[in-house]
């Protein structure tokens, strides 16, 4: 039984995801204590009993602990990760509506299906855009098309929205499976090609989303960046707004968000999208501070060693390569200093 301290650095929801896939991954049991000691509400929260139930699902893990606020889980894998058909939905943990980030679960359980032996499909309802993690159009555009690199296929269909609080997003995933995983290097970015955006609004007027779109655009266009952002009314159950921005450079992309609150002005909402957007372009660094904490999981599983430069180092990236260190797959340097993170795995 490996024995995972969740309160461990960052001691967030992100120690419990990685030691779940690296679980499932290597039929590994394992046993998390102090769960997300470092957070205002410890324990489990709709999205990580959602994440641990997908991911006990799809190798038919024994589970104790599995309840909302616990802060201890036992998780015994019972066999190598299964493909199929699943459907995961985050108001299944909660009664009544919740806007757990189904990106969270969906991160959770991408890698273990992509290295099952067949292709899976799966559904998943919750939040889909949700501020503190990763949006759906990030994980799209940015995440699965950096994954795509590593040897990763899967594709996602935003079926409707989720914002904060209602949820009641859905997503539908397909996962190719036996893939072999290769390293990345991703040390220099390259010039920028364009930024890309959507400007959102469900069950709200359309001069929101044409407001946030021509604001961005304008910011951008101003600070010498070519942009491209698309104003667009979609289906969701409640209303919400929000600005997705895609930075494509020459070997890298990046995605930064602003949402939609009451008493904030649509070019408010796309300025702090753009501010993110622009401090990161002047880092001059390939890799977000986000995506700098995803990538260690994919890295730790190829069979060539990784290397990035990384924006910022965050304690959520030294958190997560400490906890995959802890399953014996990789060693993991970060550099920070240099701002580098290399990834050698160790099979
Ligand atoms: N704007 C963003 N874009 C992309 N990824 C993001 C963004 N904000 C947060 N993330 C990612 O979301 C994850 C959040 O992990 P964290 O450990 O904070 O867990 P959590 O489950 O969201 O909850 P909590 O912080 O409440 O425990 C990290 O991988 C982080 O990189």
């Amino acid at each position: 039984m490996i024995d995972i301290d969740g309160s461990y650095g960052e001691g967030g929801g992100q120690v419990l995801r990685s030691s779940l896939s690296l679980a499932a991954i290597t039929g590994a049991p394992i046993r998390i204590t102090r769960i997300r000691a470092g957070r205002k509400k410890p324990g489990l929260a709709a999205q990580h009993l959602t994440a641990v139930r997908a991911a006990a699902r799809i190798c038919h893990a024994q589970l104790r602990g599995d309840a909302l606020g616990s802060m201890m889980l036992e998780f015994i894998p019972g066999s190598s990760v299964q493909a199929g058909t699943y459907t995961f939905d985050v108001s299944e943990a909660r009664q009544g509506a919740s806007a757990g980030a189904i990106t969270l679960v969906l991160q959770t359980i991408l890698l273990p299906l992509a290295l099952a032996g067949n292709d899976s499909q799966v559904t998943l309802r919750g939040g889909t855009h949700v501020i503190f993690s990763p949006t759906m159009t990030y994980i799209e555009q940015v995440y699965l098309s950096m994954l795509q690199r590593m040897g990763v296929e899967a594709e996602v269909q935003l079926g409707a929205w989720g914002w904060y609080p209602q949820g009641g997003g859905e997503v539908k995933m397909r996962v190719s499976g036996n893939r072999k995983l290769g390293g990345i290097n991703l040390l220099e970015r390259g010039d920028l090609q364009q930024v890309r955006g959507l400007a959102v609004a469900t069950e709200l007027p359309s001069n929101i989303p044409q407001r946030m779109a021509s604001r961005a655009e304008n910011l951008l266009r101003t600070a010498g960046l070519k942009a491209a952002v698309q104003a667009l009314r979609e289906k969701g159950v409640a209303p919400g707004a929000g600005i997705f921005l895609t930075a494509e450079y020459q070997n890298s992309l990046t995605g930064f968000g602003g949402f939609g609150r009451l008493r904030l002005t649509s070019e408010k909402v796309a300025e702090i999208a753009c501010e993110q957007l622009l401090k990161f372009h002047q880092t001059g660094a390939p890799v977000d501070e986000h995506l700098a904490d995803q990538l260690l999981l994919p890295a730790a599983l190829a069979s060539q060693m990784s290397q990035y430069r990384v924006a910022e180092v965050t304690t959520h990236l030294i958190t997560n390569a400490a906890v995959i260190e802890q399953f014996g797959l990789a060693q993991i340097t970060v550099d920070e200093r240099e701002k580098t993170v290399a990834v050698m795995p160790l099979n």
